[in-house]
């Protein structure tokens, strides 16, 4: 796959010409958020200035010219994701957003003692943390697909736990700790064969590859506006058309009913059933700006670009005996982010170490404790890396570990 014209890439973001304690930034934590770029933030000033308004289509022109804008970025974002059309793609705040509306939406009111929630050892809290609670609430178990040494999923295992209690298999799409790429196209079948439901968390994969929904037959899909080159207080969940048509809103106002009586009231048609009250237009405006900029790069291009970063601070990383790094070796099933630990250096001191060079780089749990606790390690470091990212970087973060390795020697 053509490379990236990196430099023309990063003349669109003049954050990234930032200097900190004389050095230029050098920023590497790009699965917590990523930068936005010139067209993305053209995009939403451009709505501010000449088209602000509410939507729902007010009788005047800026209301109409708004509404419009936000309708149509629905479909955009449909055409990204492979949904079949705007009634498919639902704006939440983020991810997060995104998986409770699932949780509530469905899981409260279809799930129940009996019923088994399927997740994995790798999940996200904002997978992890919902769907057990709700869990907790309905009398629902909840059940985790193991991992292996290398941080794959055991897939024999994923035959064991979905069953024909399983009500729903929820699974990470690309690790935010691991990097690992899951096969989520054969989770739906496996979770389909049993009559089950998938849910994708999408949060790493769509602003880092090709994502169809329809060809990993998902249930649903989740992902964040931020992690996309986007802004942030936009995410999308993607269902399938008969399922949202299935479910009752849980959150209810403005902008998602059709009648309204003192006695009760019918909903609006898919997506705006689940859209109440005043939505982010000028974030939906943006998140649109952000599918063209991406798709003027190439999706093909954007995870090789990030695949080939990826495997060269791998390989760089572990050419180091006192380096542990975390999940798969550099290949199709590794996305574009390095989680390790330097021995003898806590992850919290190696990126404060890092930051005085300034090198921007994630040191924690990244929202997966249970991940750590398998691990065995309080916490990470995480390097990740996106389409303005260069080798040179990569030096400059071996060279900022290298100063750890010297100081704490
Ligand atoms: C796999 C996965 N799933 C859900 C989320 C939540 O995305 P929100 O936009 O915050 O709702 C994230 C965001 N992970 C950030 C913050 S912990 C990271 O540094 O890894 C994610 O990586």
């Amino acid at each position: 796959v053509e490379s990236l014209d990196v430099d023309r890439i990063r003349a669109a973001y003049p954050i990234l010409e930032r200097e900190f304690s004389g050095s230029q930034l050098v920023y590497l934590d790009n699965a917590a958020t990523t930068h936005t770029p010139d067209p993305v933030v053209d995009a939403m000033s451009d709505y501010y200035r000449q088209y602000n308004s509410n939507v729902h289509r007010g009788i005047h022109h800026l209301s109409q010219e708004a509404s419009i804008a936000y309708e149509e970025a629905h479909d955009r974002v449909a055409d990204f994701i492979g949904a079949d059309g705007r009634e498919e793609v639902i704006f939440t705040k983020n991810t997060t957003e995104s998986e409770n509306l699932l949780a509530y939406a469905w899981g409260l009111a279809e799930l129940g003692p009996g019923d088994e929630v399927v997740l994995t050892e790798m999940e996200h809290h904002a997978s992890l943390v919902t769907w057990q609670q709700i869990a907790h609430r309905t009398g629902a178990d909840v059940k985790y697909i193991a991992i292996d040494d290398d941080g794959r999923l055991d897939m024999d295992h994923a035959h064991e736990c979905i069953t024909d209690d399983t009500a729903i298999v929820s699974v990470v799409h690309v690790s935010n700790t691991l990097g690992t790429v899951n096969p989520v196209a054969e989770l739906a079948d496996i979770a389909h064969d049993h009559d089950a439901y998938i849910f994708v968390d999408g949060a790493q994969a769509v602003p880092t590859r090709p994502v169809d929904v329809q060809a990993i037959d998902a249930d649903f899909y989740a992902f964040s506006g931020h992690k996309m080159a986007g802004p942030t207080g936009i995410g999308v969940l993607y269902g399938k058309r008969h399922l949202l048509e299935a479910m009752q809103p849980y959150l209810y106002g403005g902008g998602m009913i059709e009648k309204v009586t003192f006695e009760d009231s019918t909903w609006a048609e898919l997506p705006w059933k689940f859209e109440p009250g005043t939505p982010p237009i000028a974030e939906a405006v943006g998140l649109e700006a952000a599918v063209d900029y991406l798709e003027e790069i190439g999706m093909e291009r954007v995870q090789a670009h990030e695949e080939r970063l990826a495997e060269y601070a791998y390989e760089q990383l572990a050419a180091e005996d006192d380096v542990d790094i975390y999940g798969p070796e550099p290949g199709p099933d590794r996305g574009g982010l390095v989680s390790f630990n330097l021995e003898s250096v806590h992850a919290h001191d190696l990126a404060s170490i890092m930051n005085d060079h300034a090198v921007a780089i994630r040191a924690g749990d990244h929202c997966t404790q249970p991940l750590h606790d398998k691990l065995g390690v309080a916490a990470s470091a995480r390097a990740s890396f996106y389409v303005y990212n260069t080798r040179e970087e990569v030096d400059k973060l071996v060279d900022a570990i290298d100063s750890a390795r010297q100081l704490f020697a």
